[in-house]
């Protein structure tokens, strides 16, 4: 293929088989980024071309059947024998079988493990190390591995989620993943001391800032052990765009087709209008749309975050890790939350052709909702963003400065919306920064307060949690808002493009309000006056959008061939497309379907049901 950008890479080979996860996904998507952000320099060396010429195939084995939120509950354990220089990786129980990686059943030869490493008696937490599963001549599997395929999912048919167990494997001391960030910058001659006291590692291992199990078993541990979860933070940085994505092809879908389908005499006699032509129509489907435009955006932001903080911690600045970890795990929460339940009503808006294959939108469906379990629960995620919100609360408190995107935390609460008729985008982040302040305040209140009353910081954690959870949703909603207005901002407002857009982005912050309305008026921040502002502006919007609702998913320059919809096919030939469809449908290759002489004809015909037994037997 020759791509090497990763996300070109990924996108690409999307539009060979669109939403349909691929049997190498994790290949891609976790098992080679790991190698290269986890491996030291002399395991690249040795795996990369290797992986990289699918002569290792492999998967992120990490979650068990017990286990897949918790991962310093795993039970996997990795203990090192320094006689044979080894590890030994053993399931010890039932629910520290693997279970759920996928491309692991019957794909991938080899899987990077998420393990509990023991050495010398003590248990280090969770590692990863590089084991084979298959033999890379005939596939088969190893000595000392259970491995299989989970069964039937919800979705992801395409993809051989499995099972995977071992019974005191032994693997070689150095396919534990030993690059980290630095342990500390240990001047050379120092290194070569301390090492070859303790160990005889070999010397090109000795200059690299790794964690390490030295020969005897000596272990030494990374500047922040989080950093073992690195390829998490990819694939979370990774999935605000998948989801805007398909948030963004139901909508081209469900918009295209609504322009198309004709229903309801809008009057006695009158001719049957454009479905798209019903304002609730237009209330359910133009908030998607801006939602689409507003997830890209902001997938945007934070895969080139993710891009900038990681060089940085591979030179050793791990400052920005908590900041890229609250904002890649509330977003990836806040993004597949609401392109799930976006595709689902674009999916609706179809009525019954929406139910079909043929529209394309179960499949974009199917394909999309899993991000809100995988790679971090969503719930666990957004309470992952909560908790680096409640120590920006208390930073804030104490008069620290804050970065960036949560400069708004701590701000004076008592001031009222500048809304007016106008609805300006200023007024709108205003509203929305104030609404997560309050929230993010009001979680920290319920926190103290139960902790005042006695209860233990875990106690108060759990008791606070729902409000913590509305807090980081909250924060994330903001965050795509203020995103959306900054670029908006960021262009002259002259071109008729971006005044269109302006619209978009009005509608997406008007509408964000009033679907969330007593959470921005609680306080008492907007008046009913100003409700009926944005209630007004809402419809008028809708209005103003409409000339220009399939140019605006015609943008996203989805081809058919992607989209895989009758309903949204570029040309409109929605129902000659529905009718062959249908005639091409396998059961309507025979008149008869053979199934009629074995359950059908007994029951119509019983007097002529032998010769019918007869058929049925051949
Ligand atoms: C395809 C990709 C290829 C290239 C990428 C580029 C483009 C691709 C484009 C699109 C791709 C889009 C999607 C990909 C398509 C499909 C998806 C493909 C594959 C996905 C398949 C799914 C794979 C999996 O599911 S793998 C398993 C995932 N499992 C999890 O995520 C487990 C979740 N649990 C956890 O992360 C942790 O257990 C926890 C965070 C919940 C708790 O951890 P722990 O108990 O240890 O911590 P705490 O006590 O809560 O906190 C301690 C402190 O640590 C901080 N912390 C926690 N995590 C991190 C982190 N990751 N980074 C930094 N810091 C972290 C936490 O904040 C605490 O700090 P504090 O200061 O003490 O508060
Ligand atoms: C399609 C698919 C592909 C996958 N691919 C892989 C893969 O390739 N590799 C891999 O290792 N894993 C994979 N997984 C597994 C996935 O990562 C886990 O399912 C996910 O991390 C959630 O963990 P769990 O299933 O244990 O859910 P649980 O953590 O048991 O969650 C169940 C419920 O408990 C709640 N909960 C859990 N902990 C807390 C808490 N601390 N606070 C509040 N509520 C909590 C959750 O919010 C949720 O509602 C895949 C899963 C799916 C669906």
């Amino acid at each position: 293929m020759g791509i090497t950008d990763m996300q070109e890479a990924f996108y690409y080979r999307e539009c060979a088989a669109a939403h349909e996860n691929s049997p190498l996904g994790l290949h891609y998507a976790m098992f080679l980024p790991t190698i290269n952000k986890q491996a030291t320099p002399e395991q690249k060396k040795k795996w990369l071309p290797l992986a990289e010429n699918y002569k290792m195939i492999g998967t992120y084995a990490q979650t068990e059947l017990g286990h897949g939120t918790f991962i310093r509950g795993l039970e996997t354990t990795a203990t090192y024998d320094p006689k044979t220089k080894e590890f030994i990786l053993d399931s010890p129980t039932l629910t520290s079988k693997k279970y759920w990686p996928g491309c692991l059943g019957k794909t991938s030869n080899h899987c990077v493990v998420m393990a509990q490493l023991y050495t010398q008696g003590k248990s280090h937490g969770p590692h990863m190390f590089m084991v084979q599963i298959r033999s890379m001549e005939d596939h088969s599997v190893l000595p000392g591995i259970e491995v299989g395929v989970i069964g039937n999912k919800f979705g992801y048919g395409t993809n051989d989620n499995g099972f995977l167990s071992f019974d005191k494997l032994r693997i070689p001391r150095e396919n534990m993943l030993m690059r980290y960030s630095q342990v500390g910058r240990i001047p050379r001659e120092n290194m070569l001391m301390r090492y070859s006291q303790v160990s005889r590692i070999p010397r090109e291992n000795m200059l690299m800032r790794y964690s390490q199990v030295h020969e005897d078993g000596t272990y030494v541990k990374p500047q922040n052990a989080k950093l073992a979860y690195g390829s998490m933070v990819l694939i979370r940085s990774s999935i605000v765009s998948d989801a805007a994505r398909g948030l963004a092809q139901a909508c081209v879908i469900s918009i295209r087709y609504s322009a198309v389908r004709r229903q309801t005499e809008a009057y006695p006699g009158g001719e049957e209008p454009q479905i798209l032509d019903y304002q609730t129509q237009q209330y359910r489907l133009f908030p998607l749309l801006a939602s689409a435009y507003s997830l890209q955006l902001a997938g945007k932001y934070v895969f080139n975050t993710y891009l900038e903080v990681n060089d940085q911690i591979e030179k050793g600045n791990l400052e920005s890790m908590p900041e890229l970890h609250a904002l890649s795990a509330g977003l990836k929460a806040f993004s597949t939350y609401e392109a799930s339940a976006g595709i689902e009503v674009c999916r609706i808006c179809c009525g019954g052709h929406g139910y079909s294959q043929a529209s394309g939108l179960p499949k974009i469906y199917v394909d999309v909702v899993p991000g809100c379990t995988y790679e971090g629960e969503n719930t666990v995620m957004m309470l992952q963003t909560a908790r680096y919100l409640m120590k920006c609360y208390s930073r804030a408190k104490q008069g620290q400065k804050l970065p960036g995107f949560v400069q708004y935390i701590g701000q004076n609460l008592n001031k009222k919306s500048c809304m007016s008729e106008e609805v300006a985008l200023g007024c709108l982040v205003m509203a929305y920064e104030h609404r997560a302040a309050r929230l993010v305040e009001a979680a920290a209140m319920r926190m103290q307060s139960l902790i005042q009353g006695g209860k233990k910081q875990h106690e108060a954690w759990n008791g606070s949690s729902v409000q913590l959870f509305w807090a980081a949703k909250a924060h994330c909603h903001l965050f795509c808002v203020k995103n959306f207005v900054d670029a908006i901002q960021a262009k002259s407002l002259s071109s008729k493009t971006v005044t269109v857009m302006k619209s978009v982005c009005q509608l997406y912050g008007v509408h964000g309000i009033l679907e969330n309305l007593g959470e921005f008026m609680q306080d008492g921040f907007f008046s009913g006056e100003q409700v009926g502002y944005l209630q007004r502006k809402m419809l008028a919007l809708f209005e103003n959008i409409r000339p220009n609702a399939v140019a605006l998913v015609d943008a996203f320059d989805y081809p058919d061939m992607v989209l895989g919809s009758c309903l949204g096919r570029y040309d409109g030939q929605v129902y000659q497309a529905l009718y062959d469809y249908a005639k091409s449908a396998p059961m309507n290759q025979t008149e008869i379907h053979s199934t009629y002489y074995k359950h059908l004809k007994p029951l119509i015909n019983p007097e002529t049901t032998s010769d019918a037994m007869q058929f049925a037997k051949l």
